[in-house]
């Protein structure tokens, strides 16, 4: 029987997973889940160094004529400290000496052969980068099921940590079945035609860190798919499509029930995709997508997006959404929570037109969808909507101005 959608996402949501884990150059580590937790080992910056290319100094003498007595580089190991009315020539990055409380940068000072005056105001500490002020030793810079991305990635290089413990990525397995479908490799007749769904699963399973095979296509026969999923036993998640529904040669849900399939979702009350399965065979989960393709794309996106934030290991699996105004009139038939792709552009929502769940024209202009209340019949233009991002590295092609504020 169907259930509600906040139970669906609740039953994946909650599901057991066994994560196995992988040591891994830091290089590589890229949207991978993080298995440890990461403390810093050293503060940064490590020692008190100078912000500017310049002049160490004791604050108090800034008035004075200063004896240049020495000059750090970065890098060096100097002892030199300073003593009253001198000033040692520093570079950016460089440690400062002993008793330095500001540095002055070379465009503030006059030299005089050996000397320095100062030219502009000075503040006590002024462009001194202190020990810590960063990171300090013990701080937790990385937490078990983050998501490693570029910036942890600094974090990591600059505690001089080489290789990091990650969970393995999950192994994903995808088919599809019916007998009207080719490969688009493949020769095609008129009453025939291409696979997309399987495809379209494989492409967005990796994208989202998956480790995908492709194992071919089900003829509609329960042994046919019975084979191909006894095959993948070995998988985190299988995703299949089509044959849920109840055609006579809809297959699936018997070729699984025959396999000790463990049923977890029999539909859900929602539009399109009410037909969705999910449920295990031993520690394998399976979610079976309806055939159409828009409708089986929507329900990945909200339900399987969440499946594989759990198979990945995140913490992180609670779809968040942004808050912005539909750019026109909307109608619908109340009665079942909706889903609705359509194009966010910074400033307003579009839903799309085209969105028949048999379709396969509109998801590749859409940047997002949302998931409307059952109870909803109309939104005016303007009207505040909840969007979840598809895929999102926010460009456009048109130019926009992100300076000015109004
Ligand atoms: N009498 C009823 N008929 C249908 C119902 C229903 O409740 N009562 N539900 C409809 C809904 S909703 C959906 S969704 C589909 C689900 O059907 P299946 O999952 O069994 O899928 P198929 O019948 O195999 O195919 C449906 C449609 O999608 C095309 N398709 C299938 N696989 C692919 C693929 N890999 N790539 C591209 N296109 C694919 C297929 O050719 C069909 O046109 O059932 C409704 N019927
Ligand atoms: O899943 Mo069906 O495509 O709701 O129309």
């Amino acid at each position: 029987m169907a259930i509600s959608v906040n139970d669906a996402i609740n039953i994946i949501s909650n599901i057991k997973t066994t994560l196995k884990y992988e040591i891994i150059p830091i290089e590589d580590a890229v949207n991978r889940i993080c298995a440890q937790e990461v403390i810093a080992s050293s503060s940064l910056p490590k020692f008190d160094n100078s912000a500017m290319d310049g002049y160490a100094i004791i604050y108090n003498n800034k008035e004075n004529e200063l004896e240049i007595i020495d000059t750090i580089f970065a890098g060096d190991d100097n002892k030199t400290a300073l003593k009253e009315n001198t000033c040692i020539k520093i570079m950016t990055g460089a440690r400062v000496p002993l008793n330095t409380t500001a540095i002055i940068p070379k465009e503030d000072v006059k030299t005089i052969d050996n000397k320095i005056k100062i030219l502009e105001n000075v503040k006590e500490f002024q462009h001194v980068r202190f020990i810590g002020e960063d990171i300090k030793t013990g701080e937790k810079l990385i937490d078990i099921a983050d998501e490693i991305n570029f910036a942890k990635i600094t974090l990591l290089a600059s505690q001089g940590i080489s290789h990091i413990k990650v969970y393995k990525k999950p192994k994903i397995v995808v088919f599809s079945s019916g007998e009207e479908l080719k490969l688009h490799y493949q020769k095609i007749q008129d009453h025939q035609i291409y696979n997309s769904n399987t495809p379209t699963f494989i492409a967005r399973a990796k994208e989202l860190g998956c480790d995908v095979t492709f194992i071919g296509q089900a003829k509609d026969s329960i042994e046919a798919i019975k084979e191909l999923v006894l095959n993948s036993l070995d998988a985190d998640l299988i995703v299949t499509s089509g044959g849920v529904s109840v055609g006579d040669a809809d297959f699936t849900k018997d070729a699984f029930n025959e396999l000790d399939f463990e049923t977890l979702i029999d539909g859900i009350k929602i539009k399109p995709g009410k037909p969705t399965i999910f449920g295990k065979i031993n520690n394998t989960y399976i979610l079976n997508l309806p055939g159409n393709p828009l409708a089986s794309a929507l329900i990945f996106e909200l339900f399987g997006k969440i499946l594989i934030q759990k198979l990945l290991g995140s913490s992180e699996i609670n779809p968040n959404y942004i808050e912005t105004n539909i750019s026109e009139d909307f109608k619908t038939r109340k009665g079942r929570i909706t889903i609705i792709p359509g194009y966010f552009n910074g400033q307003e929502f579009t839903l799309a037109r085209k969105r028949s769940p048999g379709m396969v024209s509109i998801l590749s202009s859409c940047n997002s969808i949302i998931v409307l209340d059952e109870k909803v019949e109309f939104l005016g233009k303007n009207s505040k909507v909840k969007i979840l991002p598809i895929n999102w590295k926010f460009f456009s092609k048109d130019k926009k101005d992100f300076l000015t504020y109004e």
